[in-house]
């Protein structure tokens, strides 16, 4: 059995790697990272440290490294005979890893089973996005028929994977807690074993649940904490204003959550509580430039902040913990970070009416709009 897993980084190595490694795939890693790649293709195996309560570590081997850039001819074949396709790349790479799975379709023995394509990322529907692009490009070479060798399945990944020290290499260090939920309804009897993943009919409520707490939460801490100077997550959880904006913005997400898909409410109290753990492990060192990284994503409209505070906006509700994390999250200045740059660029060029319109999608008769450019204008001011 084989698994292409495209994004060899923090969860690429640390989670989706390490779990298919342990359902007996050997993995072919792609990613246009030479450095990496190169320290890959020299390794015979690495190390996943898990750190928390309980720490132990894990060895990845049966591995190979490709790097995607310049070696496509070789990902494509790779790709043609492989089991499983997985990405963690970030959501607005998928475009750029559609080719060459849709070559590699093109390619594949159409009496092979069908290819299991599932993006990893942080997003709604990432993997649906990741078909549209693959489709796309079967469509424009004129084989869209190829579109029937994959299945497509949209997937919620939960890892705290921090930026690594460079001085480890190519092993990472992880916490111990994981969660990946895949649909299983476009699999029908034929989905793929992988002991850890847990299959459900309806992914919604798995993704939305996880997006909207566990991120939520994070970046909530990530922005707020920033504001107070922290460094890192453990740090900002620290302070005593930080973990109550945290607790306060989950508590109105729950809101949301429970009545969108009648979560139970004591089950989401759980939920919240193991999060704020996972967040204050002190064994952890991740740093709140990382939480933050990409405020214009994080600010996108089904993203962790618009996405709860425009249906709680629609149901009467006005999430004022949620508008007052993305007040934070505009206060993001981080150099290199290059979303922050042109985020601080256009708070300083552009009006509050037009900023909420583009960077959040939220128009001006949704009753979040209002808010939402009191919530620029403030910070506009404030500058
Ligand atoms: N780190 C976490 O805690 C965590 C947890 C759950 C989900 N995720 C999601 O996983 C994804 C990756 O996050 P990460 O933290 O591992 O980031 P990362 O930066 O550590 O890894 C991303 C990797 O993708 C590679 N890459 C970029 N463009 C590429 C391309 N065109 N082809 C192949 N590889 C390419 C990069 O070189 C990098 O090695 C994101 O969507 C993130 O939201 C991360
Ligand atoms: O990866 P992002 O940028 O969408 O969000 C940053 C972190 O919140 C995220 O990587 C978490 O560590 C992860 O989602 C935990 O499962």
């Amino acid at each position: 059995m084989k698994a292409v897993h495209f994004g060899a980084g923090n969860i690429g190595r640390g989670f989706v790697g390490l779990l298919l490694h342990e359902a007996g795939y050997e993995i072919v890693f792609a990613d246009v990272n030479a450095e990496l790649i190169d320290a890959l293709a020299a390794a015979t195996e690495y190390k996943v440290h898990e750190v928390g309560e309980v720490s132990g570590t894990r060895v990845v081997d049966n591995f190979r490294a490709i790097n995607s850039a310049t070696d496509v001819d070789r990902l494509v074949a790779e790709i043609a005979t492989a089991d499983i396709v997985t990405t963690a790349v970030g959501p607005r790479i998928l475009k750029f890893v559609a080719p060459a799975i849709a070559a590699g379709l093109q390619l594949r023995d159409g009496d092979l089973a069908p290819l299991a394509v599932m993006a990893c990322e942080n997003a709604i529907g990432a993997t649906d996005l990741l078909a549209e692009e693959v489709r796309s490009v079967l469509e424009s070479s004129g084989v869209p028929s190829a579109g029937a060798k994959a299945v497509f399945a949209n997937t919620a990944v939960d890892r705290i994977v921090p930026a690594q020290d460079p001085r480890a290499g190519i092993d990472v260090t992880v916490e111990t807690f994981y969660e990946w939920v895949v649909e299983s309804r476009p699999f029908g009897e034929k989905a793929p074993v992988i002991p850890g993943v847990t299959f459900v009919d309806d992914l919604g409520p798995y993704i939305e649940r996880k997006l909207f707490t566990v991120n939520t939460g994070h970046a909530t801490i990530a922005y707020l904490g920033f504001t107070q100077g922290a460094t890192t997550i453990a740090d900002a959880i620290a302070i005593e204003s930080v973990r109550a904006g945290a607790e306060k913005a989950l508590a109105e997400t729950s809101t949301a959550l429970i009545s969108k898909h009648g979560l139970d409410p004591e089950m989401m109290r759980a939920y919240r509580a193991k999060i704020l753990e996972r967040f204050a492990n002190p064994h952890l060192r991740d740093e709140v430039r990382r939480v933050g990284r990409e405020p214009l994503r994080k600010l996108g409209r089904h993203e962790r902040f618009i996405g709860p505070a425009a249906e709680l906006a629609e149901s009467g509700t006005t999430p004022a913990a949620l508008l007052a994390a993305v007040a934070a999250v505009l206060r993001f200045d981080v150099p290199d970070d290059s979303q922050s740059v042109e985020l601080q660029a256009m708070l300083q060029e552009r009006s509050a009416d037009e900023l909420v319109a583009d960077i959040t999608g939220i128009e001006s008769a949704h009753p979040l709009f209002t808010p939402l450019v009191e919530t620029f204008r403030s910070v506009q001011a404030a500058e």
